[in-house]
C-alpha cells in the first residue's frame, strides 16, 4: 500500500486555494477538504457549529479556533486512511498547533498574491452553492451567464465576497497568517509561490507535488486539470 500524503494549502481569500486544490485533487488523486465548503455544509444543515459559524462569517470574521478544530479534526480522522489536501485550515497558530498534535504534514503550499489582485478576483467570484463549483466572471465564466455549467442552476455570490466583508477579511487574514507561516517554515515543510496568475503558479505546484507524491495506484487514474 502506498504511503499516505498530507498537505495543506494556505493563502489569503481569493488567492486561488480552491482553484489549485481542485487541480491537485484531479491530478494527484488526493481528497480535498475545504474548511469554507465544510462550514457552508454545516450552515446549510443548520448544525450547532454551523449556526454559530454563520454569525462570524457574515461579519467577515474568522470562526473561533475551538469551533474549527472541533469540526475539522474529527473529519480528518474519518479520512485518515487516504492522502488529503486541506484548504483553508489551519488559519491561525492555535489551529496549526492543534493539527500538529493530530498528524505530521508532508507539504505546506503558501500562495502569495498581491492585495489588489485579490480584491479584483473576489468581487467577480460566483459559486454554485449545491456543489461548491467556483466561477469568476472574467477568469472562468460559466457558459451561460449566472448559471452553473453542469446543473443549469443559478449561481450566487457569497455574503463574505461582498465588498463590506471583503476588506475586513483580507486585513484579518494577514495578521493571523504570519505566525502560521513562520511555524511551518521552522518545520521545513513550507513552499511559497508568488504570482498574480494561478496558471503561472500551477506548473510549479504540480512539479513540487509530482516529486513528492507516490505514483497513484492503477485504479485511481489522474485526469487533466480543467
Ligand atoms: N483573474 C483570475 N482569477 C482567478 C485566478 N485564479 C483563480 N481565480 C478566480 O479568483 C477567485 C478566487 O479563487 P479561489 O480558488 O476561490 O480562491 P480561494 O479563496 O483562495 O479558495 C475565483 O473566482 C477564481 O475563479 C487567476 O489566475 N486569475
Ligand atoms: N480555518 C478557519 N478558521 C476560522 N474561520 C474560517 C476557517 N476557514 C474558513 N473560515 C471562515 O469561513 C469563511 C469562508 O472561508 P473560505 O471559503 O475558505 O473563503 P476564503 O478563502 O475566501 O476566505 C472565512 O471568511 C472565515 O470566516
Amino acid at each position: 500500500m502506498s504511503r499516505i500524503f498530507r498537505a495543506v494549502i494556505m493563502g489569503p481569500p481569493g488567492s486561488g486555494k480552491g482553484t489549485i486544490s481542485e487541480r491537485i485533487a484531479h491530478t494527484f488523486g488526493l481528497q480535498h477538504l475545504s474548511s469554507g465548503d465544510f462550514l457552508r455544509e454545516n450552515i446549510a444543515a443548520r448544525t450547532e457549529a454551523g449556526v454559530l459559524a454563520k454569525t462570524y462569517i457574515e461579519k467577515g470574521l474568522l470562526v473561533p479556533d475551538h469551533v474549527m478544530t472541533r469540526l475539522l479534526l474529527p473529519r480528518l480522522e474519518e479520512i485518515a486512511r487516504s492522502s488529503w489536501l486541506l484548504d483553508g485550515f489551519p488559519r491561525t497558530l492555535a489551529q496549526a498547533q492543534a493539527l500538529n498534535s493530530a498528524c505530521d504534514l508532508d507539504v505546506v503550499i503558501s500562495l502569495n498574491v498581491p492585495f489588489e489582485t485579490l480584491k479584483e478576483r473576489l468581487t467577480h467570484r460566483w459559486i454554485h452553492p449545491a456543489s461548491g463549483r467556483v466561477y469568476n466572471m472574467i477568469f472562468n465564466p460559466p457558459h451561460v451567464k449566472g448559471l452553473d455549467d453542469i446543473t443549469g442552476e443559478p449561481l450566487i455570490q457569497h455574503e463574505d465576497d461582498k465588498p463590506e466583508a471583503l476588506v475586513a477579511r483580507l486585513r484579518h487574514y494577514k495578521d493571523v497568517a504570519k505566525p502560521v507561516i513562520d511555524f511551518y517554515k521552522s518545520k521545513g515543510v513550507l513552499h511559497t509561490f508568488s504570482d498574480t496568475d494561478t496558471d503561472h503558479i500551477w506548473p510549479h505546484v504540480s512539479s513540487l507535488l509530482g516529486s513528492k507524491i507516490p505514483a497513484p495506484t492503477p485504479s485511481v487514474q489522474p485526469s487533466p486539470p480543467h
